[in-house]
């Protein structure tokens, strides 16, 4: 957890993890973080999967006020506030908690969300945006950060609206989500220690090698798995085998945290 990126809680217990997906609306956040927080829970973690704006009952509300398309005049600042508003509510309920019992906490979009969209995309201020994300995260900042793009100048974002028109955020138009593109790109080149560029272009699996290469400093047995074990991420390929894996019971078909791998 990040707070002086110390791994021990005031009682000399182990602190969780917070890692964050980041990118344009349909990168592959949702997917990616339901397999590894299966992965991570057969490996005996908890995890706590959550979403921004969202994770509690006043995000919910606040999401669902943000996105709505009927709301097209919400002034940009107004905007920002209500993102901020909803972070604020989930590091206070949740994400704080969780962390200090050692939980994993996986979390679709944070702060840097803001950086991108707000600043990058409305124009917001990067400073007042700087300040206002440290007043909402109480000074919580993800130990990894996993920017998903399907490469430079990309757009996913047929992949969320599926040839609709989209929620507010997604009618925004082609410029604003190549603005938001490009800064989460501006954001892993800045901060390479903890945003890292996963390519979510090609295959599910491949993807999700990626993933888990890029979080084995945190997981050392995920270095194992992203080198080893291709087959392990080919489920991802077919949804109904996906979604039979996630929803099997209980039990460990990931090696345990901790375990010796050869
Ligand atoms: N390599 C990939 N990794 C993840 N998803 C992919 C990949 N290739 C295609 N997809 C598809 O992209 C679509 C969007 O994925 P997903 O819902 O996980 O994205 P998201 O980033 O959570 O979207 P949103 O911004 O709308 O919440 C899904 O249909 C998914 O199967
Ligand atoms: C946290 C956050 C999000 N947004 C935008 C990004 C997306 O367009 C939506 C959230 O929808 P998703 O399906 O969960 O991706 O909100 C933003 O503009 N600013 C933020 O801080």
């Amino acid at each position: 957890m990040a707070r002086g990126r110390d791994r021990e809680g005031a009682a000399g217990a182990p602190r969780g993890v917070l890692v964050t997906f980041e990118g344009g609306d349909g990168a592959g956040k949702s997917t990616h973080i339901r397999f590894l927080a299966r992965a991570l829970a057969d490996a005996g973690r908890e995890v706590v999967s959550l979403r921004e704006p969202g994770g509690t009952a006043v995000g919910e509300s606040l999401r669902a006020l943000v996105l709505d398309p009927a709301n097209e005049g919400l002034a940009d600042t107004a905007e920002l506030l209500i993102y901020e508003a909803a972070r604020a509510q989930l590091v206070a309920e949740v994400i704080r908690p969780a962390l200090e019992r050692g939980a994993v906490v996986l979390c679709d979009r944070f702060s840097d969300s803001t950086v991108a969209y707000q600043v990058a995309g409305r124009g917001l201020d990067a400073a007042f945006v700087d300040a206002a994300n440290a007043f909402a995260t109480g000074g919580i900042a993800p130990d990894r950060t996993l920017v998903l793009t399907a490469g430079d100048g990309r757009s996913t974002l047929g992949r969320a609206t599926h040839g609709t028109a989209g929620d507010r955020l997604e009618r925004a138009g082609d410029a604003f989500h190549a603005r938001v593109n490009e800064a989460f790109l501006e954001l892993a080149r800045r901060e390479p220690g903890r945003v890292r560029v996963v390519d979510s272009s090609g295959a599910r699996s491949a993807t999700a090698a990626q993933v888990f290469a890029s979080l084995s400093d945190l997981f050392p047995w995920m270095a194992d798995v992203a080198r080893a074990d291709g087959s392990y991420f080919s489920v991802l390929d077919d949804k109904r085998a996906l979604a039979a894996w996630l929803d099997r019971p209980a039990g460990p078909a990931a090696p345990a945290e901790g375990a010796a791998r050869a």
